[in-house]
């Protein structure tokens, strides 16, 4: 019996296909692995994935088990021999590119296989095809943005995604079935598969179509080849796909096989390219790179010259691979590429400047400490992948080659990284999203048009009235974003912008129309309704976001354009049981001992503390003032900031959060803090109102204002006045929903919503036995909430914490989460909380996502990696 609807569900929609729960669980177990156990990617387009998986998986171990047996019939043949074979269609999958990609050894990170590489390089050398007309001019190249494969980090959710689950998971079963049991494994090491559905007729011919290009093996036996294109005018180009068939444009990140060099003989170079062994490379240096060449010691020439680049991206290609970073530079010349590599690996990367030209390099690892290694032919090299295209991916378009693959990838890039319908608004936002993304949101204006492209690529350049800004919607970027919630598309939201979204709205609109999910008009703001109870949102008093709730006005701003108005909410000044919280607050459950019914006046003012203090060691936590008191505010900011060695976190023995996931594959708690309360004077207690213990249930009283931040968290909270260390700013208000609920919830938003609001009330989780579901509390401002739920998320330094307060009930299960300043805060400062959340851990109720907090202890290490990666100087 499966306990985990989820699971339950996959099962079904699977059987639904004739696949039974043996054949289904090893898979989606490996699946939600793979997608650290991000459920929508296997969910999304009924399970699409999944079932994929299994037909790859069961696939491939029938072609495992072919190649065992044409291994023994073979192994007496002389090993050239068999090379031949594998040209001619008979390759075992242990050679070049033999992992396999959906079962459970292959969804392992790839590792390189030295042996299959080896054999494909001699392969290579078997064969006459002479490579010329290699042409080099060396007219500079404009600013560069670059995305690559960088081939290091461990697996996110999001790497997966756009690598090694890119292929065998993202690929239609019908319309781009891959041949598993062909000669040539169709997966590369990464279990990457190259899309058909770049290939498409831009009815464009190349001018005067040259070549040029330079193989350069490192010390090690590392070789790129690296190819710049000028006027990538395109060619006459095949139809194989129509663009329509691609399942899921977000999973199509074009990513090149293992051992496959793909190059370009067809474009005119600007610049000499050439590679640089990153061992070969001076050290880095975080400052600007002047250096125009390196020499790898070997005579591998080390140039690249570009002028003004401006940004770049990784890519992840596969784990365990090298590290290489890209660095942009501010005054030209060179990219520099830092890191030394780890193992072997491959990188891919793409770069093109506002002008439109773009520059592939591809970096294969694969020979490294392989010492009789020798660059292969190139043009042998192409008839390779052509041929592996044939067989494993079954391309038998005449005209399809390499080379058009190639044209067709710049085109893609181009199209999708500039704006074919003018849309100009949504440009701007695209772009600063984007470039925040790449960790420096001022280079902005390193994108502005300087021509029209019009002409040479067939795409247009948005620039929005007024700024000008250059979309530049990279496609792996924004997938990245979209990945950990920047850029998803919330069905509400979406059709409240006043503006289409980006440049990539008509083909979303496709999308959204396909999958019956197309809504109206988003240009107008238009009241919605929930996707989840039918009920409607009023739209906001930007003079007042509270209604009049809270006794000031909080008024909404919008300095940096986005979204005009903040998303649709009902807002509320105190939380409100959704449906199944077990929440009671009754008098006769508040005992003696838990509060002051003989107190007078302002407990703070009485010598002795009242019994409303007991909870915080007989000690009112707040000054006359009003304020947190020093120390436990300390206690309290440093449980916060050292959560995980905070000798008071414990650990559930049956961990609700883990418990609401599912059976099959729930995990140990992860832990929750066992934080301070303070327990305020209230409604049975003697003394009034304005007693100093009673500081949060007054409600707001800062003068707060909401507004768009500029570092694309979209909407934040920030104060109009000073506050003093210690303030109570405000309460975070939402539903009160059990941990079942949020889950319930979370399942069916099913983590598209662009932001998520929940916040656990599990400060006392764990100290108790086994909780029941109704005990398990937590906030949920989504559809009602007040004005915390703007506050972003800083990692560890925020300005803000919360704290748990008890009012009415002295039941820790239940209380409020009430928001003190750690430090002075100047009015129009930002106003920022710690989430505590695991930017890994991406099934949290709290989305992960890609963190701009800002902040040098930013946990959000994927993101500080990429950042690295990302360096503008
Ligand atoms: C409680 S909401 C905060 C308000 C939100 N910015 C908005 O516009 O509605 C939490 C969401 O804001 C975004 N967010 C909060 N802190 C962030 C940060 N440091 N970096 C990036 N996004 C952040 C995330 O999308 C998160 O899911």
């Amino acid at each position: 019996m499966t306990a985990d609807p989820r699971v339950a569900k996959a099962y079904a929609a699977m059987k639904a296909l004739g696949l039974h729960k043996e054949t289904v669980k090893p898979v989606l177990k490996n699946l939600l692995r793979l997608f650290d156990r991000n459920w929508d990617p296997i969910e999304e387009e009924n399970y699409r994935a999944l079932a994929d998986a299994i037909f790859d998986y069961e696939e491939s171990k029938k072609s495992e088990e072919r190649d065992r047996s044409e291994a023994i019939v073979n192994e007496s043949e002389p090993s050239l021999k068999r090379l031949h074979r594998q040209q001619g269609g008979q390759a075992s999958a242990s050679g070049c590119n033999s992992n396999s990609f959906l079962g459970e050894s292959s969804l392992k990170r790839p590792k390189l296989e030295e042996d299959g590489s080896e054999a494909c390089y001699r392969e290579g050398r078997t064969r006459t095809m002479q490579f010329g007309d290699n042409r080099v001019e060396s007219e500079p190249v404009s600013p560069m943005i670059h995305l690559k494969n960088k081939g290091k980090e461990s697996a996110s959710p999001q790497t997966c995604l756009e690598q090694e689950g890119a292929g065998p998971l993202k690929m239609g079963r019908k319309d781009r079935r891959i041949e598993s049991d062909s000669a040539i494994s169709p997966e590369t090491a990464t279990g990457e598969k190259i899309s058909p559905s770049v290939f498409r007729d831009k009815g464009k011919e190349p001018d005067s179509p040259h070549y040029a290009l330079r193989d350069k093996i490192s010390p090690s036996g590392r070789v790129s080849h690296a190819v710049c294109l000028k006027e990538p005018k395109i060619e006459t180009r095949m139809v194989l796909l129509p663009r329509e068939n691609i399942p899921n444009q977000k999973y199509n990140s074009f990513i090149q096989p293992k051992n496959e060099e793909l190059t370009d003989d067809l474009y005119q170079f600007e610049v000499p390219i050439a590679m640089i062994h990153p061992i070969s490379a001076p050290p880095r240096n975080e400052g600007l790179v002047s250096t125009k060449a390196y020499s790898s010691g070997n005579g591998s020439t080390a140039v690249v010259d570009c002028q003004r680049p401006r940004a770049s991206q990784f890519v992840n290609a596969k784990d365990g691979g090298e590290c290489v970073s890209l660095k942009a530079c501010k005054t030209g010349k060179v990219h520099e590429f830092v890191n030394i590599p780890k193992e072997s690996s491959t990188s891919f990367e793409l770069a093109s400047s506002p002008v439109g030209e773009v520059k592939i390099f591809l970096n294969c690892g694969s020979a490294l400490g392989k010492s009789g290694f020798y660059v292969p032919n190139l043009d042998e090299v192409l008839k390779m992948v052509e041929d592996r295209c044939l067989k494993s991916y079954r391309i038998i378009e005449p005209r399809f080659s390499v080379m058009n693959l190639m044209k067709e990838m710049c085109a893609c890039f181009l199209e999708l990284g500039t704006d074919s319908k003018g849309d100009k608004v949504g440009n701007g936002r695209n772009v600063i999203r984007t470039l925040d993304a790449l960790g420096n949101s001022n280079t902005t204006n390193a994108f502005r048009p300087k021509k029209n492209l019009q002409n040479n690529f067939n795409v247009s350049v948005g620039s929005s009235t007024g700024s000008g800004d250059f979309k530049v919607l990279v496609p792996q970027i924004s997938r990245i974003l979209a990945m950990d919630g920047l850029d998803s598309h919330d069905p509400i939201t979406q059709l409240n912008h006043k503006v289409l979204e980006n440049s990539n709205a008509e083909r979303v609109k496709k999308e959204k129309v396909r999958k019956g999910q197309g809504r109206g008009n988003s240009t107008s703001l238009v009241v919605v309704q929930q996707h989840r109870f039918g009920d409607v949102r009023p739209p906001h008093d930007v003079s007042d976001i509270s209604k009049g709730e809270e006794s000031i006005r909080i008024s909404v701003v919008n300095e940096y354009g986005g979204e005009q108005c903040p998303p649709l909410f009902y807002y509320i000044p105190q939380n409100i049981v959704y449906q199944s919280a077990y929440l009671k607050f009754s008098l006769a459950r508040i005992g003696d001992e838990d509060c002051c019914s003989s107190c007078f006046g302002d407990c703070l003012s009485s010598s002795i503390p009242c019994a409303c203090a007991r909870e915080t060691g007989g000690e009112f936590a707040y000054t006359q003032e009003g304020r947190v008191k020093e120390g436990f505010l300390h206690e309290c900011i440093s449980m916060n900031r050292d959560p995980v060695g905070h000798p008071s976190r414990v650990y559930c023995k049956d961990c609700p959060l883990e418990r609401s996931k599912n059976d099959d594959f729930a995990d140990p708690c992860k832990g929750h803090l066992v934080r301070k309360f303070i327990k305020e004077c209230w409604s049975k207690c003697g003394c009034n109102k304005q007693c100093g213990n009673r500081v949060v249930q007054r409600g707001i009283t800062c003068n707060l204002q909401v507004f768009t931040t500029p570092e694309g968290k979209e909407w934040g909270l920030r104060a109009l006045e000073d506050l003093p260390k210690g303030t109570f700013v405000c309460e975070y208000v939402g539903e009160v929903v059990t941990n079942t609920e949020l889950y319930e919830r979370n399942m069916v938003s099913s983590r598209k919503e662009k932001h998520t609001y929940p916040v656990l009330l599990d400060a006392d989780w764990a100290s108790e036995g086994v909780l029941n579901d109704e005990e398990c509390l937590c906030l949920d401002a989504t559809f009602y909430g007040n004005v915390a739920r703007f506050v972003n998320h800083r990692c560890f330094d925020a300005n803000m914490v919360g704290i748990p307060v008890e009012l009415e009930t002295p039941d820790h299960h239940y209380y409020h989460l009430a928001f003190f300043t750690t430090r002075k805060i100047d009015a129009l400062e930002e106003l920022n909380w710690d989430y505590g959340i695991d930017f890994d851990d991406h099934n949290h109720p709290v989305k992960a996502f890609r963190c701009r907090c800002g902040s040098k202890f930013c946990r959000d290490t994927k993101r500080l990696n990429r950042g690295k990666s990302l360096v503008l100087s």
